[in-house]
């Protein structure tokens, strides 16, 4: 007989409760860090009731079991508390099986990297538009980000773009993602543990799990269906732009169209379209707000960088994509701020299927697999002196992008058949977004509402996805000449950003 197979090494579990006490929920990637090094392995295991979890400490581990196992590694665990508020309509949440791979192949060629140059236009307008926000109210960024990225998103899926954020649709939206970002913490909820906690009703005092769920859920609906309703509601009249949504439906009704079949793609297809705003819109504004948490922290990389600009797009126009290809020293200062800190500390966990062996360690069946993120990013071995923000490690003494350096965009956006499929989406829209401040505006700290400095850290706040805690809000620009492009060109209003047919 073969020997009994033991799991990666971790903290020692106590009787009946397993682990359960050791589950970091403060900064966890730092204490799973700090595991790695005293087991000296780049697994750990934690041995937590109904939910054994695996942490992977090195990218290269990473690949080998999300990439190259990618058929036993794809799987999410089943969150009680994502089902109690009904966001597993959500498929970035879905367990592995058909159900998923039906809603990831319907958006997949929608956001392929072959079909986002048509959503340039859109984005580049939505870039500008912001510059013109933040002439009037810099005070604002924070909010002026969230509204780019939404009315971005919503053009591009609903072929509606948001003149404001008082939108019914917008409010419940951002409603739905709070509820979303409550419920994600991990370890945070004993319902995930017990999960007959779920039936105690919400009107029994501490039924905590239960009031949240009823709280959202009305929200959830609202984000699902009612621009999806608007969508077809203006298809039937003729007057709906050109959209993700738009599209989606003719498919169906062009395959479908009369048949039982056709209901449960609309259905589908409703779930896809939340689905890409709820993983892209929080997602992308933080990215944004890094990069100019970065260029305040760093100002002598942040003129840096602007000199590039000077000399590429000079000061008598905006940039435009086409500009980007020739200044690889803005695509190292996004690489940097994706890296620096990253977005998601732990991507999104995923789960193993079946039993597995990795380096005669057991993995089981139905574990948490988590990628720690954050120590990939900090790897001294990909990254010398981690700590450090240093756009330069990615460009060669030519100062062209050196492809001998990891791309952090191979981390950030997930591994193996879960990949980020909206990354070019985000990648196109930052990179604009980049290239466009620097251009026009100088970024320093600054100060708040009461006169006070704004004092910057680079401790984020959050857990799946993180966020300065504090964004600098010293943004003014930079010349005359700048204000009168941004005032001529870039003012316009956000309606009517319709797809190009
Ligand atoms: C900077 C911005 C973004 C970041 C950092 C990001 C990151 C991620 C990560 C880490 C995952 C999970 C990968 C895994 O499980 O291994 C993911 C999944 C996903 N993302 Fe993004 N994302 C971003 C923007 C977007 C955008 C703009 C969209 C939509 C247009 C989008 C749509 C999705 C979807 C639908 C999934 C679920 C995929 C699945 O489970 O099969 N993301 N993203």
């Amino acid at each position: 007989r073969r020997p009994r197979l033991s799991y990666p090494p971790g903290p020692k579990p106590l009787p009946l409760v397993g682990n359960t006490f050791d589950v970091p929920v403060v900064r966890p990637w730092e204490t799973w860090t700090e595991w790695h090094k005293k087991y000296n392995s780049d697994l750990i295991f934690l041995d937590v009731p109904f939910q054994p979890t695996v942490i992977i400490g090195k990218v290269k581990t990473a690949e080998e079991l999300f990439d190259k196992r990618s058929h036993l590694y794809s799987h999410r665990r089943r969150s009680i508390l994502v089902e109690m508020m009904n966001w597993d309509i959500n498929f970035a949440l879905s367990p592995y099986g058909p159900d998923w791979r039906a809603h990831r192949r319907m958006l997949h060629p929608h956001v392929a990297q072959s079909t986002v140059e048509r959503y340039k236009p859109l984005q580049l307008k939505h870039a500008r538009a912001f510059m013109s926000w933040m002439l009037k109210s810099p005070e604002h960024t924070r909010k002026h980000i969230r509204h780019m990225v939404t009315s971005s998103l919503f053009a591009i899926t609903y072929g509606k773009s948001i003149p404001s954020m008082d939108d019914e649709i917008v409010i419940a939206a951002e409603r739905a993602m709070e509820g979303l970002s409550i419920i994600t913490t991990p370890g945070a909820f004993w319902v995930e543990y017990f999960p007959f906690l779920r039936h105690i009703p919400s009107w029994v005092p501490g039924a905590t799990a239960s009031k949240l769920a009823d709280e959202f859920k009305p929200y959830i609906s609202t984000a699902r269906n009612k621009p999806f309703g608007e969508v077809e509601t203006a298809m039937q009249d003729g007057s709906a732009p050109p959209s993700l949504v738009r599209t989606l439906i003719e498919d169906i009704q062009s395959k479908h169209g009369g048949t039982e079949e056709e209901g449960v793609q609309i259905n589908l297809a409703k779930n896809v379209a939340v689905s890409a705003y709820a993983a892209g819109a929080d997602t992308t504004s933080v990215a944004m707000e890094f990069f100019l948490l970065a260029m305040a922290l760093h100002p002598e990389k942040q003129r840096k960088a602007q000199a590039v600009v000077d000399d590429v797009v000079g000061p008598n126009r905006l940039p435009e994509f086409e500009d980007l290809k020739n200044m690889p020293y803005l695509r190292a200062v996004a690489m940097e701020c994706l890296r620096w800190i990253p977005i998601g500390p732990f991507v999104i966990p995923h789960a193993v299927l079946e039993d597995d062996v990795y380096n005669g360690y057991h993995i089981p069946k139905g574990a948490t697999v988590v990628a720690n993120a954050w120590a990939f990013m900090h790897d001294p071995e990909d990254y010398p002196e981690p700590e450090l923000f240093k756009p330069e490690r990615f460009l060669k003494e030519d100062e062209s992008l050196n492809p001998a350096v990891r791309d952090p965009s191979t981390i950030t956006f997930g591994f193996g058949r879960r990949v980020c499929p909206g990354q070019y989406v985000a990648t196109n829209s930052i990179a604009i977004f980049i290239a466009s401040l620097l251009h026009s505006f100088d970024i320093t700290p600054g100060v708040d509402a009461s006169g006070k400095p704004v004092e910057l850290t680079t401790e984020p706040i959050g857990n799946l996805v993180l966020m300065p805690r504090e964004i600098p809000l010293g943004i003014k620009v930079r010349s005359e000449t700048a204000r009168r492009l941004i005032n001529d060109e870039a003012a316009v209003e956000l309606e009517g950003f319709p797809l190009p047919s």
